[in-house]
């Protein structure tokens, strides 16, 4: 077994061993809770540029089922307190160790990962490195930056894919780094959908006359995405629009709200989501280290709150036909308590309310 290291920015190393790819990586560390759905995390292209962790102690136990892939693998490092050599499961391809080696993502076993999640959830998310010495100098840890990612992540060309049965709307769907499964959920419901680059602009986007547009999740600083923003503002109130996770956040700016960043984020599977427009609270998947201020939105109604935090997840443009949700409606792990809101994408597109 090989040693190897994870070295905080602030200094801090935990001394484990090393699995997956021979490199050494810097990226920005988060935790995430889910007990399952390891193969979603890893495959999601949200996090880009960033060392994923899993507080989750066993991890591997049902393999790599390359089905299951929501995109390319963008993680920097991967870090867990256990994984399973011997996965066992009737749709299993391979183990954990076969897939990160062949992504080129290093990995990091045998740590403590309790501890860690407890040091980033008081300091909040830090730059760390996966690497086999301990550097001396820790300036390129810390001054690491996860910039640019969803140009890196972003598909080079437009895609159709054709509704499942009779075609019943066309939806354009912008490529901010989207988990396959959006596209599915689409097609299930009779949509066609035309995945477009996140380089596309607004008039390429409406010039396919698409029943609804949909914005996808993405990595990185959402307010980064000025040249997006500007497209959506431009989107806005011509055609039905969903927006989700980045999707969300690019909305909120396009309308003149403003997003920042959390201390440890939303990552995992079982986060509470109050609806405010009645008395349901929805379990669900999240991904994001960013929110959106839901005092600073000029437009829409913040309709979605965190019960843990009260942060803003989800907001409604009934003016301008358009919603937006923080968190995972077509979360492929589940859980799918939210996936109504598709068919309420298709009510809109339809010419109804939601
Ligand atoms: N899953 C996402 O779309 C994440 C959005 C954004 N990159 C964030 O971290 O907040």
């Amino acid at each position: 077994m090989k040693k190897g290291y994870l070295v905080l920015q602030d200094g801090q190393v935990f001394e484990g061993f090393r699995f997956g790819g021979p490199a050494d990586a810097v990226g920005e560390l988060v935790f995430t809770t889910g007990m399952c759905g390891y193969i979603e995390t890893l495959t999601d292209p949200s996090y880009a540029g960033q060392i994923v962790m899993q507080t989750y102690p066993l991890i591997g136990n049902y393999g790599i089922i390359p089905e299951d892939f929501e995109g390319a693998c963008c993680v920097r490092g991967y870090v867990v307190r256990e994984w399973c050599e011997e996965p066992s499961n009737f749709r299993c391809q391979g183990d954990l160790d076969a897939f990160l080696k062949a992504q080129g993502v290093p990995g990091l076993w045998g740590v403590d990962t309790r501890e860690l999640t407890r040091i980033i959830r008081e300091h909040g998310v830090m730059n760390a490195a996966i690497c086999e010495e301990v550097p001396a100098d820790l300036t390129p840890v810390r001054t690491y930056a996860v910039t640019g990612v969803v140009e890196a992540v972003t598909c080079k060309e437009p895609s159709v894919h054709p509704a499942v049965g009779e075609e019943r709307f066309r939806v354009s769907l912008l490529d901010y780094g989207a988990k396959r499964n959006i596209v599915r959920e689409l097609q299930k419901r009779g949509c066609t959908v035309t995945v477009l680059p996140a380089s596309a602009g607004a008039e390429e986007v409406l010039a396919s006359n698409p029943d609804g547009v949909m914005l996808s999740n993405g990595p990185g600083d959402p307010a980064e995405n000025t040249y997006q923003i500007e497209q959506i503002k431009k989107l806005l109130g011509k055609v039905p629009l969903f927006g989700i996770c980045l999707g969300h956040q690019l909305t909120a700016l396009a309308v003149g709200g403003s997003t920042y960043k959390l201390k440890y984020g939303h990552r995992g599977v079982n986060q509470p989501v109050r609806d405010l427009n009645g008395v349901r609270t929805y379990i669900t998947s999240q991904n994001h280290g960013y929110a959106v201020d839901g005092d600073s939105l000029p437009a829409g109604k913040v309709r979605f709150i965190n019960a843990n935090d009260g942060t803003c997840e989800g907001i409604d443009y009934p003016d301008l036909r358009a919603f937006t949700v923080q968190f995972h409606p077509e979360a492929c792990t589940g859980p799918k308590d939210t996936s109504f809101l598709f068919d309420q994408f298709v009510d809109l597109m339809k010419g109804g309310d939601r």
